[in-house]
């Protein structure tokens, strides 16, 4: 299954500068020659490939980008000066098509790479360069071209960095719903969602991350029960995976910190990589507990997990500490990143080199619940 970002943006290349139609006027001087210069190049557009880019969520902020005109041409054979080039930072990864034609114009593969996607306009020629022995006082110019000007088709192919674990019911859809704009369905029931849904969710400009919604996991996932077998295999590419947990079950026997740890085991069984993953701790549902209720059951299902890495407490439904949250894995995800690019950590983490020290801006929970009153 491939989940596909999309967008549509225009690019519009400067046209050129026109040439200048000009006489030398000055004086003891009667009869100066045409002195029209030529006019500048118009910018060109290109895409440019960039790392630190995971998704296409900003084109939906911004569809128009124009390269700068080339100036006319003036007087005293002065040329017009080039219009500026643009480059549009795009995700690594991502395929250009012109929106008209379906012609894919080009796919973008490295971090650097640059692709033409906007031909800026020709400049215009200049009266002073249409002189000749028969033609003394010559008044043509040229205007400059037109830039290129096309729609474009972006695809990517998205890569969760985020999965989330958790048993049916836990809120994993809700969680997604409230942090990005996928629209997963929701209901009281377990097994509501029956295959994967990616979310993208945006930070700010150029920052961005993509979290993955699989269905519940359940005992003896990894031995094929439930739903859960055929999508613990969409986690593999993730760089984090999250624990929700529902701090609040209605049965008393659902206990959170048991269930988290029938999730471990399942993720044990089903391959060394998904343990080698970093995990954190969501505890959502905080608005069905007091602060007090809340402190009590998130420290023992620490205490009982001896829990060492973030703990965070969310209601997927009310968004409460769901900011926090989202800014510390956007953090964790650039820093990780970092790593990678410096060939600290190895990208896929299966040499298990994942570090075992929190190095988390902030204290580990940060992310922590307070309720207002
Ligand atoms: N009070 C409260 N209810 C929540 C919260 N998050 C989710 N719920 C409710 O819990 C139920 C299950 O939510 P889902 O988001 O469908 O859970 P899921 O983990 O995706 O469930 P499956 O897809 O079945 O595995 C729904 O009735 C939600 O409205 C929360 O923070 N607070
Ligand atoms: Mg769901």
């Amino acid at each position: 299954m491939k989940f596909v970002d999309e967008a549509r943006i225009w690019v519009e290349a400067g046209d050129g500068g026109s040439g200048c139609v000009s006489f030398r006027r000055e004086k003891y001087i009667p009869k100066g020659g045409p002195d029209g210069g030529d006019g500048g190049d118009g910018g060109s557009v290109y895409l440019l490939a960039d790392n630190n880019i995971n998704t296409l969520v900003d084109f939906r902020y911004q569809r128009r980008h124009r390269a700068e005109r080339g100036q006319n041409g003036m007087g005293r054979q002065c040329t017009g000066r080039g219009g500026q080039d643009l480059s549009v930072t795009v995700p690594v990864g991502t395929r250009v098509f012109d929106e008209e034609t379906g012609e894919l114009i080009g796919e973008l593969l490295e971090s650097g790479q640059r692709l033409l996607v906007a031909k800026g306009g020709f400049h215009g020629i200049g009266n002073a360069r249409y002189k000749s022995s028969t033609n003394r006082t010559p008044r043509q110019s040229t205007p400059g071209t037109l830039g290129e000007r096309r729609q474009l088709h972006l695809e990517l192919i998205l890569l969760a960095d985020v999965g989330l674990l958790g048993f049916p019911n836990a809120g994993k859809s809700s969680f997604i719903r409230q942090v990005s704009s996928a629209r997963p369905k929701v209901a009281d029931y377990p097994f509501t969602t029956l295959y994967p849904n990616l979310g993208v969710v945006r930070v700010g400009r150029n920052r961005s991350f993509v979290v993955a919604d699989i269905p519940g996991v359940i005992e003896g996932a990894a031995d094929g029960a439930g739903l859960g077998i055929h999508f613990l295999k969409h986690l593999a590419r993730t760089r984090l995976l999250l624990h929700l947990v529902d701090v609040a079950p209605l049965g008393s026997d659902e206990d959170p910190a048991e269930q988290i740890r029938k999730i471990e085991a399942e993720l044990e069984s089903f391959s060394d990589d998904l343990m080698d993953k970093e995990r954190w701790l969501v505890l959502n549902k905080v608005d069905l507990l007091d602060a007090e209720e809340y402190e009590a059951r998130r420290s023992a299902i620490v205490e009982h997990l001896d829990w060492q890495g973030p703990v965070h407490g969310i209601s997927a439904l009310s968004g409460a500490g769901t900011d926090v949250l989202v800014r510390d894995l956007m953090a964790r995800l650039e820093q990780l990143k970092l790593g990678d690019d410096a060939g600290i950590v190895s990208s896929s983490g299966d040499s298990g080199g994942e570090e075992s020290e929190w190095d988390m801006p902030g204290t580990p929970d940060s992310g922590e619940w307070h309720p207002l009153d």
